[in-house]
């Protein structure tokens, strides 16, 4: 064995062996998107993959099924998607693009080639920012650069059956309009392609171009994997972000062993596309046997011209980005904590009961009307309607099992603002609050609200206003008998408070009593009554 700077060299094999620790992973994706149009890319038929998967070959064309003498005619909706996904991945956009024929035989694809656009895409050079606090990468930022972005078809699928041994087709995917979106290969972590992915689908989201869901495959990803400067593997079949992370660490983990045992040249020396299966990759084929598509522009199809002054008002209709949104509600008057501006900002697909934008309007509406009730609000008092937005109406309405589209009805911005108005002027606690929140959910809930909310009343009813004139003696006795209580299950935890070690804890005898009187008394009455009967400062 000889060693030189990082390698050792076998002197029985001829091999190198690397003996570094830090392999520098390299990651790069292509993207393909699902455009949401109401029509398909170069026909009139229906644009509805997923919703007719019961009933296959319903959506299809004559184009669709390429029946001989069909031509294509572009659906120009999908352009103009193409065009606000491109310019809001800051791309410089293509003025005379075009449709070329990649060539390919495949029962689900029954054109023999796919209307892509090889040689002139609609928008190229782009980038994504990513940022350390937004969109938790382990660096500060990262510039992900964008090479190109195109238009193309989808194809139909095909569905296997093991019993009869046949394959079926259904061809209501076939010509469903795609965007394929090339990244530069600058991922160097995996944390950073999770977030760009997220990130992405949150913008097609934002723009209401596409569902943007990994799971029905209205997005797929596809992700080259190389290490150092070995060739790129490519890995295909990854259905959620978290076969995506899985994939992508066990293959950079199988090309480093490869090149540690100095196998490099003989397994990794060409390009490859590898599928995954849950647990590994395996390969499906190698570059050396892939075929060569015989690109052609479509002779049927014409350029792709565009005005530059269309750019120009597409680029004016785009909504703010997600990033600005997120920045500036973490900024003055707002000051949101990023997690919750993030909640206001970024789609979430799993929850049924709002979405972000409905609980964005609900908070900033509220907010609105809460400072112009109230001027001067100290920085801490402004944060007490996300509080009560976000941590407490969103909790309960997930508890409830309501949608925030239910309640807005007899719960307004309007009437939610008057509720933390009792709260803020101190006419009831917090505790109070929850009470009476939780009370007024469950009444629409039950749909027993058939008058306007009263809450003043409400108030009454749950006799939770704070008590302006508090009888001492009373108090003093209920704290009395709560030190009681407690010194009998744990004498140990009165005596810790009483010599100061534990003072905090005072503040869990606070809360016993709150919630005995229900939140009518203030807690520093208590803090002040406790702190008397124990003696301490
Ligand atoms: N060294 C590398 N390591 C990892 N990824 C890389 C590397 N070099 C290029 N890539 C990535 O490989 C992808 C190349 O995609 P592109 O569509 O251009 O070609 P392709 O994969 O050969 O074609 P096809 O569209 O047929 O899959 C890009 O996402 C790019 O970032
Ligand atoms: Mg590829
Ligand atoms: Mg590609």
């Amino acid at each position: 064995m000889v060693k030189f700077r990082n390698i050792r060299v076998s002197l029985k094999t001829g091999r190198f062996y690397s003996t570094r620790n830090e392999y520098k992973l390299i990651c790069g994706l292509e993207i393909h998107t699902q455009l949401n149009t109401d029509n398909k890319l170069f026909s009139l038929s229906t644009n509805a993959p997923f919703k007719s998967l019961n009933t296959p070959n319903k959506h299809v064309s004559h184009f669709d099924a390429s029946l001989p003498g069909t031509r294509p005619k572009l659906n120009y909706e999908c352009v103009l998607d193409a065009l606000k996904l491109a310019l809001s991945l800051n791309c410089n956009v293509n003025l005379n693009s075009h449709f070329d024929r990649k060539h390919y035989f495949y029962g689900d694809q029954p054109q023999g080639y796919q209307l892509t656009q090889h040689y002139s895409p609609i928008a190229t050079e782009g980038y994504m920012n990513l940022y350390t606090d937004i969109d938790t990468i382990d660096t500060p930022t990262k510039k992900i650069g964008i090479i190109q972005l195109q238009l193309e078809q989808d194809t139909g699928i095909s569905h296997y059956d093991n019993q009869e041994k046949t394959t079926m087709i259904d061809l209501n995917r076939s010509n469903v309009p795609l965007i394929e979106l090339v990244t530069k290969p600058d991922f160097t972590t995996i944390p950073q392609v999770i977030a760009f992915i997220k990130k992405y689908q949150n913008l097609v989201r934002n723009l209401d171009v596409s569902t943007g869901n990994l799971e029905t495959g209205a997005i797929r990803v596809d992700v080259n994997v190389s290490v150092d400067t070995y060739p790129r593997v490519e890995l295909k079949n990854l259905p959620n972000t978290s076969s995506i992370s899985n994939a992508i660490k066990y293959e950079y983990k199988r090309q480093v062993n490869i090149i540690k045992q100095g196998k490099a040249s003989e397994l990794l020396n060409c390009q490859e596309t590898r599928g995954w299966n849950g647990k590994e990759t395996v390969k499906l084929r190698s570059k050396e046997t892939t075929i060569d598509y015989r690109y052609m522009p479509d002779p049927e199809l014409g350029c792709v011209t565009l005005d530059p002054s269309i750019v120009q008002n597409v680029r004016n209709s785009l909504p703010r980005s997600s990033d600005d949104e997120i920045r500036s509600l973490m900024e003055e008057p707002y000051n949101l904590s990023v997690k919750n501006a993030k909640l206001l900002c970024v789609h979430n697909e799993k929850n049924e009961q709002y979405t972000s934008i409905e609980v964005k309007d609900f908070y900033l509406t509220s907010f609105d009307l809460f400072q112009k009730s109230n001027a001067k609000l100290s920085f801490k008092e402004k944060k007490i309607v996300a509080n009560w937005v976000i941590n407490e109406l969103l909790g309960n309405l997930n508890k409830l099992e309501l949608s925030l589209r239910e309640i807005k009805q007899s719960f307004p911005p309007e009437k939610f603002v008057e509720f933390i108005q009792l709260i803020h002027d101190g006419k009831i606690s917090n505790t109070g609050g929850k009470t009476l929140l939780f009370y007024i959910l469950n009444l629409i809930k039950e749909k027993s609200i058939s008058v306007e909310l009263n809450l003043p009343k409400l108030v009454n009813e749950l006799k939770i206003e704070v008590q302006s004139t508090i009888n001492d003696d009373e108090l003093l006795s209920q704290c009395k008998d709560i030190i009681d209580e407690v010194n009998e299950s744990d004498p140990k935890l009165i005596e810790a408070i009483k010599l100061g070690k534990r003072i905090n804890l005072l503040n869990y005898l606070v809360g016993i009593a709150m919630k005995k009187t229900r939140g009518r008394v203030k807690p520093t009455e208590y803090q002040r009554l406790f702190k008397f009967l124990l003696k301490i400062e």
